[in-house]
This record gives C-alpha cells, sequence and structure tokens, in this order.
C-alpha cells in the first residue's frame, strides 16, 4: 500500500529524515514510535507533502506521489490526522467533517458511518469546534480524515492529552478500521502501551533514522519499551 525508500529530509541545513525505507501494509497498522524531536512528525508531513523532501521515493499502491501536492496526496487516498488535532475552532462539527470532503464532488455526504465510530459527534453536530472538549476534537479529527474513505490513514499522536476512555474508544476504531483490510494505517505514538497494543508492524527511530523494527507482537520481547525510555 504504502512504500517507502531512501528518504532524506532536511530543514536548512538540518539533516532530519536520514534515509528512511518501510512498507505500510492494507489491513496492517505500523506503530512508528521514538523520543521528541527524532523526526517522527517530520515524516509524516512528508508522507502527506506539507514538507518537500530532498530524495527518496513515497509509493501509493505503486504510483509515485513523492512530489506530489498535499491535495493531490489527499485525492489520491492519504487521510491525515494532524498532531494537535488543528480542528477548525470557529466552524461548526459538521463543517469540519466536510472539509474532509474537499477532494470529492460538491455535493458528497458525509458517511454515515463516523458517526457509527463516533456517536458523539452527531450529538454535536451544530456545535463549534472549538467547544468540543479535546478528546472530542481528536474524535472529531480521524472522522475528518476518514470522511474521503482513505486507503492510507496517518496519525500523529492521537492519544496527547486524551483522557483514558477516549484513549481507549480511539484505540478501538484503529483496531476496527485496520482488521476491515480496506487501508493501511501509520501510527506516531509516544505513548508505548497504547501503540504495542495496536502494532501488527513497529518501527523505531533515533535522529532520523530507523533503528529497529520489527512485528507488534515481538515488541515487548524485542525490548523496544526500553529503547523509549534511554
Ligand atoms: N519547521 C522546522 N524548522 C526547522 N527545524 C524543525 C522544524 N520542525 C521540526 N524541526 C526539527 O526537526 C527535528 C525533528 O522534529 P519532529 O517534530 O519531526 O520530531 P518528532 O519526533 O515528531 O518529535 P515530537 O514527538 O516532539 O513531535 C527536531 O530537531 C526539530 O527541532
Amino acid at each position: 500500500m504504502l512504500s517507502v525508500d531512501s528518504l532524506n529530509q532536511y530543514y536548512g541545513g538540518s539533516h532530519i529524515l536520514r534515509g528512511l525505507s518501510f512498507e505500510a501494509k492494507l489491513g496492517e497498522v505500523t506503530v512508528v514510535l521514538g523520543r521528541n524531536g527524532v523526526g517522527k512528525t517530520t515524516l509524516l508531513k512528508s508522507l502527506m507533502g506539507v514538507v518537500p523532501v530532498k530524495s527518496g521515493s513515497i509509493k501509493l499502491d505503486g504510483s509515485d506521489i513523492t512530489r506530489a501536492t498535499s491535495y493531490e496526496r489527499a485525492r489520491r487516498g492519504i487521510g491525515y490526522v494532524p498532531q494537535g488535532r488543528e480542528i477548525f475552532g470557529r466552524l461548526t462539527v459538521e463543517d469540519n467533517l466536510r472539509m474532509g470532503l474537499a477532494t470529492k464532488p460538491g455535493h458528497t455526504p458525509i458517511p454515515a458511518e463516523l458517526f457509527e465510530l463516533f456517536p458523539v459527534l452527531k450529538q454535536m453536530l451544530g456545535r463549534r469546534g472549538g467547544d468540543l472538549s479535546g478528546g472530542q476534537q481528536q474524535q472529531l479529527a480521524i472522522a475528518r480524515a476518514l470522511a474521503a474513505g482513505p486507503k492510507l490513514l496517518i496519525l500523529d499522536e492521537p492519544t496527547e492529552g486524551i483522557q483514558p476512555s477516549i484513549i481507549k474508544d480511539i484505540g478501538r476504531v484503529i483496531r476496527w478500521l485496520a482488521d476491515r483490510r480496506t487501508m493501511a494505517i501509520v501510527l506516531v505514538e509516544q505513548y508505548y502501551d497504547f501503540a504495542a497494543e495496536l502494532a501488527d508492524q513497529y518501527l523505531v527511530m533515533e535522529r532520523g533514522e530507523i533503528i529497529a523494527r520489527g512485528r507488534g507482537s515481538e515488541m515487548e520481547a524485542n525490548g523496544v519499551r526500553a529503547l523509549m525510555s534511554i
């Protein structure tokens, strides 16, 4: 589904992503772990085309999107849940969800399934995004990313600042989405237990490189928890 090969990215003279290569498969959750500042957010921004890459390639379903605009990537099937959620605070929940349909024809309805996944959004359709709790905003950000039916869903620390009961709900939704086998999921996460529970595959980053990788079921045995706390 997603294939990243020898990706390099710089901010000015700082070499941030150093030759990253990995694949994310349909029906799997690929978890990207690593401490603050190792380049996880930059990786997701590069996948979404928010920052340009210097060299290497990004392929979605076999077609090269390395130089495509963010809009084009969204149109081709990438759904992005950015760090900090980036909800439009002055727009209603409904209009925030419509933003997720920006790449679709004018009268495309909001998929009813989103309200089955996140019932709270249905009750709050007319409320302003800014009036929602942090957890509700996170659910809205995920629903917005799902609205256009992505093939690849990328999420940047969806548990950050969220209460435990909503973290559980979000975890259940991510697992359900993966098990449906219609998309690949790339999840950047610092909350080890959440990541370990969801991971089919894991990647650990340090200073812009992948320093460890494996199957999710092997994370504990491979000592990934310790890598996160050094
Ligand atoms: N716009 C920018 N301009 C210059 N340097 C940046 C910019 N954004 C991030 N960086 C630097 O790039 C490096 C990687 O940052 P990035 O946000 O990708 O890390 P991260 O692993 O996602 O960390 P966090 O968990 O804190 O979000 C850091 O050293 C950061 O200071």
